[in-house]
């Protein structure tokens, strides 16, 4: 847990902040002190996680937007900065995915995933780097990733390739704007509780336990463990460390190769 008020005075921005593991984000980042921005379609998720992070002594709003759609990305993201004068931390979050073999796969469907992944990442990360340039550098991007882009996955090709390409895009960023002092770095969860991957990927009986069967740890992670990873590598104790891909999956993909 880092220190109280470690990012106080400080705008984070989290896609997907209005359910699963980007909703925990954006509380831990409001509890440390951050002013947060939840970025998501449905505006009465938004409203609703905001109205519980102010409630709970936060300070937090909510815009409507599709990340797959550049030109409101950058509206919404001037308009946060008139509001509030900054944006210091940028959380790529949001992310569809489901199961589906690649020899069936829609045009639409990988599309649908590739635009939001790496796409929608792409648009976020390159309009508030543009930001953190203009206003002199510094801040911090924490793209979230899957283990299936690193070890592959057959029925989630386009997930697991969008997010190798957020991966790819990180370590790139992470060279160009390492001298304007911004760190980029992935996190990558293995199967998390109570969250959209759960209901949608392993809804089928017996999915989740033959899952929980293959982890060293003997269980699967909670919505907490990574948001903590998460403001780690936002914040200023992790000011050496850029380009990297911290994987907290309980040893899940040990052994693996
Ligand atoms: C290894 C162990 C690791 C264990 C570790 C665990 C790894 C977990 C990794 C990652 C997890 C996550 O990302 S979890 C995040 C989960 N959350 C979500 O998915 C929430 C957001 N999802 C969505 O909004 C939707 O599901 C999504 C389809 C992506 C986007 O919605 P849209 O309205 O834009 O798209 P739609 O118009 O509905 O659909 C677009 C096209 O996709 C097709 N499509 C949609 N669902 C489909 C499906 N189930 N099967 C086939 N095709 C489908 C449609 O038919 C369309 O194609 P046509 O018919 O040809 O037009
Ligand atoms: N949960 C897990 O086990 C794992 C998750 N991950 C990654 O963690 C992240 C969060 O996953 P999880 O918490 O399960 O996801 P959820 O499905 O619970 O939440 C996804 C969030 O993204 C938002 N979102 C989806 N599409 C868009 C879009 N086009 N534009 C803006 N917002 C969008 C959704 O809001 P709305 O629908 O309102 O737009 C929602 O708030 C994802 O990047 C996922 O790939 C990685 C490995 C494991």
């Amino acid at each position: 847990m880092l220190p109280p008020g470690s990012f106080e005075g400080r705008v984070a921005v989290i896609t997907g902040g209005s359910s699963g593991i980007g909703e925990t984000i954006a509380r831990h980042l409001a509890a440390l002190g951050a002013t947060v921005v939840l970025l998501g379609r449905r505006p009465d998720a938004l409203r609703e996680v905001v109205a519980s992070i102010r409630e709970a002594g936060g300070s937090a709003a909510g815009f409507a937007a599709d990340v797959r759609d550049r030109e409101r990305v950058e509206a919404v993201l001037a308009e946060v900065v008139d509001r509030y004068g900054r944006i210091d931390h940028l959380v790529n979050n949001a992310a569809g995915n489901f199961r589906v073999a690649p020899e069936e796969m829609s045009p639409n469907a990988w599309n649908a995933v590739v635009r939001i992944v790496l796409d929608g990442s792409w648009h976020c990360t390159q309009t508030v780097g543009r930001h953190l340039i203009a206003r002199g550098g510094g801040g911090s991007v924490v793209s979230i990733g899957t283990t299936p882009a690193l070890f592959g996955d057959p029925d989630t090709a386009h997930s697991a390739s969008a997010k190798a390409g957020v991966l790819a895009m990180t370590k790139s960023l992470a060279i160009a704007w390492g001298r304007h002092g911004i760190r980029l770095n992935v996190v990558t969860p293995g199967l998390t509780d109570d969250t959209g991957a759960v209901s949608q990927l392993f809804a089928a009986e017996g999915a989740y336990a033959a899952n929980l069967e293959k982890i060293p740890v003997g269980r699967h992670a909670n919505r907490d463990e990574i948001a903590e990873a998460v403001t780690y590598l936002l914040s200023d104790h992790a000011g050496y460390v850029t380009g990297q891909n911290l994987v907290i999956d309980g040893g899940r993909s040990l052994g693996i190769g």
